[in-house]
C-alpha cells in the first residue's frame, strides 16, 4: 500500500468527571466520549527516502517534532525499523487547542494508516498502547463511538451507542491549555460532580433527554470564569431550543445536542450574528444507534 487516506475525528465529551490527582500531575477522570462527524482529512503516503514531512493547511501548526502526527510516525518508525519515510497531509477542520481532541485524533489515524501501510500487525490494543505514550486522549481516538474513559482517559469501555441527533459545536476566538485547566482544578473544591452513570443509564435506555440532562463538565469551574463567552455562548444554544448545551474537554468549545436540524442551524445563525464565535458547525454524531 503506497497511500492511505483517513478521517480523523473530534470528540465531544458529554461528561467529564475528575476523581483525584496522581503524583505525577495527571488527574483520574471518569468521562463520556462521542466522536462527531467533524473530521480533519489525514493522507500519508510512503516514500523511498526516509524521513517524516508535515505539510498542513494551517500555517500557525508545527510540522516538525512538535507536531503530535509527526511524533506518531516516529515512533512506528523507530520502534519497527521502518527504513522508508512518510509524507503527512493534515487538511484540517478540527479546531486547534480547542478540547475536541484534534491533535490526538490526527496521532490515531496516523498510527493506524501506517500499521496497516507497512503491515506491522498490531492489534487495537496494542496500537492504544502505543498511543496513551503520545497523549492521553489517543488511545479513544483510535477506539472511537460511545465510550466510557477511565484512568487518566486510558481504560476504555464501550458504551450502547447515542441516539441520532444535531450537534452544533461553536469555538470562541480564544485558546485554551489542558494543562493550565487540569491545574488549575486542583486550587479548586468539587461540590458538584456529573452523573456519569445517570448517563450510562440514559444511554442503554436510547433517551436522548436523560442523556441530555445528566451531562457535565466540571472542567467548566475553571474555564467558564476564564472565558466567560463561553456560557453566553450554552445560554444561547439553550434559548434557541438545544435539549442541552455545555463545555466539551478544557474547553473553550460548547456543543449543544438538538433534536431537530431547523433548530441547531438557528442557534448557529444567533451564534454567528451576535460574533460569540466565527467556527460554528451543525454536524452529527458519528456510530449512532437506532433512536
Ligand atoms: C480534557 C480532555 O481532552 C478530555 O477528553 C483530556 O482529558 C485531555 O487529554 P489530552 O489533551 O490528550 O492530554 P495530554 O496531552 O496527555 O495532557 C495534557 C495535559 O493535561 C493534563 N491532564 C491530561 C489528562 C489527564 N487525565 N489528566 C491531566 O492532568 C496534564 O497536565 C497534561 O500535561
Ligand atoms: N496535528 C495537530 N493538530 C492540532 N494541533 C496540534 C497538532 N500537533 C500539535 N498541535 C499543537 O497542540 C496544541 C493542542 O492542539 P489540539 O487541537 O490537539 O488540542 P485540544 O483540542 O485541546 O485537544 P484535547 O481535547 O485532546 O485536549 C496546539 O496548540 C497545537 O499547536
Amino acid at each position: 500500500m503506497k497511500q492511505i487516506e483517513l478521517k480523523s475525528l473530534a470528540k465531544i465529551n458529554l461528561g467529564l468527571d475528575v476523581l483525584g490527582r496522581r503524583e505525577n500531575g495527571y488527574h483520574d477522570v471518569r468521562m463520556i466520549m462521542q466522536s462527531i462527524y467533524l473530521y480533519d482529512e489525514v493522507k500519508i503516503k510512503r516514500t523511498k527516502n526516509p524521513g517524516i514531512e508535515i505539510k498542513t493547511n494551517l500555517y500557525f501548526l508545527p510540522t516538525g517534532k512538535e507536531n503530535i502526527a509527526y511524533k506518531a510516525a516516529e515512533m512506528l518508525i523507530e520502534e519497527f525499523h521502518i527504513e522508508e519515510g512518510v509524507h503527512i497531509t493534515l487538511n484540517k477542520h478540527i479546531p486547534v487547542a480547542a478540547g475536541m481532541a484534534g491533535g490526538s485524533s490526527n496521532a490515531a489515524a496516523v498510527l493506524y494508516g501506517m500499521n496497516k501501510m507497512f503491515d506491522l500487525k498490531l492489534t487495537q490494543t496494542e496500537l492504544m498502547e502505543r498511543g496513551v505514550k503520545l497523549g492521553a486522549d489517543v488511545p479513544y481516538c483510535i477506539m472511537r463511538g460511545t465510550v466510557l474513559a477511565e484512568g487518566i482517559g486510558e481504560e476504555l469501555t464501550t458504551l450502547t451507542p447515542m441516539p441520532k441527533c444535531f450537534v452544533l459545536i461553536a469555538k470562541p476566538p480564544i485558546s485554551v491549555s489542558t494543562k493550565v485547566v487540569y491545574e488549575a482544578l486542583d486550587s479548586k473544591e468539587l461540590v458538584e460532580h456529573p452523573d456519569i452513570d445517570g448517563l450510562i443509564e440514559g444511554l442503554e435506555k436510547r433517551d436522548l433527554k436523560t442523556i441530555a440532562s445528566c451531562m457535565g463538565n466540571v472542567l467548566e469551574d475553571v474555564t467558564i470564569p476564564m472565558h466567560p463567552v463561553i456560557e453566553e455562548i450554552k445560554q444561547e444554544m439553550k434559548n434557541a431550543g438545544a435539549l442541552n448545551a455545555m463545555m466539551s474537554g478544557s474547553g473553550p468549545t460548547v456543543f449543544g445536542l438538538f433534536e431537530t436540524k431547523a433548530a441547531a442551524r438557528k442557534a448557529q445563525d444567533r451564534i454567528r450574528r451576535r460574533a460569540l464565535a466565527k467556527q460554528v458547525y451543525v454536524t452529527n454524531v458519528h456510530g449512532a444507534g437506532r433512536n
